[in-house]
């Protein structure tokens, strides 16, 4: 095999691998979608003690697959990062739905309605 044709081998390697990376990132992005529906402030969004433990635990995952611990770090940060606007997306949504509610009237019984 000539070295062209080797990369062009390693290259579908990392395809397939991208492909389950991506899946399981939306798994964990479903879970954390309905993890922030139980949250009431952002204080609870950013949670920063649990990032720390999220990075510590990927850190010695990453060490002993045999990865630099460095970009298991750099990849959970941005992930993480994202995962924060989106859940304060989120909250700000379901904030805003909740004072419009507020400020609806109470009875809207359609005119004629026994
Ligand atoms: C998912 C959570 O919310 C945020 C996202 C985290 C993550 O993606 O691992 C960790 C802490 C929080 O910043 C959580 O509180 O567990």
């Amino acid at each position: 095999m000539t070295g062209a044709e080797r990369i062009d081998e390693l290259r579908g390697s990392i395809d397939g691998l991208d492909r389950q990376i991506v899946a399981m990132l939306a798994e964990r992005t479903r879970v954390v979608r309905e993890l922030t529906v139980h949250k009431r402030d952002e204080e609870t969004v950013r949670s920063p003690g649990r990032v720390e433990q999220v990075i510590a635990k990927v850190r010695r995952l990453a060490d002993e697959s045999g990865m630099p611990p460095g970009i298991a770090e750099a990849t959970y940060r941005t992930l993480i990062a994202e995962l924060t606007e989106l859940q304060l997306d989120l909250l700000a949504e379901r904030r805003a739905a909740a004072a419009e509610g507020a400020l609806r009237p109470a009875a809207t019984v359609p005119e004629g309605a026994a």
